[in-house]
């Protein structure tokens, strides 16, 4: 006689949960890399809010459903971006494009996690922070992808209030009220974004035009947009002297700061004076390595030398 060869019951449930997809589209679609940037500048917030240590607990819960929520924004970007994805070349290899993760499958994932972010927050840190998280959760997701993106050059100007957020979350997760000093990291954040995004923009440029994406170097060219990333980034060195001018940093911050501003201002005036074929991207990069030191520096300054 011979043995059927059935599927077990764990396997027809793997097989019903995850069909084609692995694990590593389920956690490429969150964005890991932009979502631990955010949770670094989270982590800084909460930190920053108080003169002891956040509550261990609090921090923890914090981490998890803003990252929670944030991973399920970026996964409702990945759905609901799919069609111009598939015909940019950088996104053109993402899960949903290749068909490895079914439109069911990631909108079910995205509400799943968000849930359980919100849940989270709600249970253990507090409703402020929950609702706030929300909100910028309906920022990114549906306004900025759904709307800005495909609407006005200044998209991810407004839209990047949803991820300048994550400070200021963090704040109001610790002391669960909103403060100006809060605000005042969402602010370096969001002047950030724009040479931080446009930067790549112009590299990516024939991209976003190919599918009439209104980004600022397909809407106004490479050249405006070149002033626009100077222009921003002296903005963003101006708005970095704040937290030392307003007492809530002290001279390590200040050095560090202007340190990492004088490098973003070298890159973006030789982006827009002395341009090579390699600029654009390296800008772009440095962007990243900016933002993550600037909150590093944040913070070991608030321990080093608060009193
Ligand atoms: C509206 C606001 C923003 C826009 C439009 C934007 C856009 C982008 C784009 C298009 C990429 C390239 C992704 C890829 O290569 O697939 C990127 C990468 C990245 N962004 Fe942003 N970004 C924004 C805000 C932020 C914020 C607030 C953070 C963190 C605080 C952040 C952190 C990063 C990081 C870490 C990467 C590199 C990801 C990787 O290498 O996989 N971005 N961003
Ligand atoms: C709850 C909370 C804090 C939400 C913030 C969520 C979040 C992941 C913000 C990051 C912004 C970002 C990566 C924008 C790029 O989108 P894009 O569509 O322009 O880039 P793409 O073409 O690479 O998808």
């Amino acid at each position: 006689m011979t043995k059927s060869v059935g599927i077990s019951p764990a396997q027809s449930w793997r097989q019903w949960l995850m069909g084609e997809a692995g694990w590593r589209d389920y956690y490429q679609v969150t964005k890991p890399k932009v979502v631990m940037l955010l949770l670094l500048t989270a982590l800084v917030g909460a930190c920053l809010a108080s003169d002891s240590l956040p509550n261990a607990f609090t921090l923890f819960a914090a981490m998890l459903g803003i990252g929670l929520m944030a991973s399920g924004a970026a996964a409702y970007n990945h759905l609901l971006d799919r069609e111009i994805d598939a015909r940019m070349m950088r996104t053109r290899h993402r899960p949903l494009v290749r068909g490895e993760l079914t439109a069911l499958r990631c909108v079910s994932f995205a509400t799943l996690i968000s849930i359980a972010g919100f849940a989270v927050l709600a249970l253990w840190v507090n409703m402020l922070t929950a609702w706030l998280t929300a909100l910028s959760l309906v920022g990114y997701a549906l306004v900025y992808t759904l709307y800005l993106k495909r609407a006005t050059p200044q998209n991810i100007v407004i839209g990047g209030i949803a991820g300048a957020a994550p400070p200021l979350l963090g704040w109001t997760a610790v002391t669960g009220e909103m403060h100006a000093h809060g605000l005042l990291l969402v602010l370096i954040v969001f002047t950030w974004t724009p040479p931080h995004f446009w930067a790549l923009a112009i590299h990516r440029r024939d991209d976003y035009a190919r599918v009439n994406m209104p980004m600022l170097p397909v809407t106004h060219g490479i050249e405006f947009t070149k002033t626009c990333v100077l222009l921003y980034t002296v903005l963003l060195t101006l708005v970095c002297l704040l937290p030392y001018l307003t007492g809530m940093s002290h001279g390590l911050y200040l050095v560090g700061s202007s340190a990492l501003n004088l490098v973003f201002l070298y890159y973006a005036w030789k982006l827009k004076f002395r341009s090579e074929m390699g600029t654009a991207m390296a800008t772009f990069k440095y962007s990243i390595v900016h933002l993550m030191l600037l909150f590093i520096i944040l913070l070991a300054d608030h321990y080093l030398l608060s009193n």
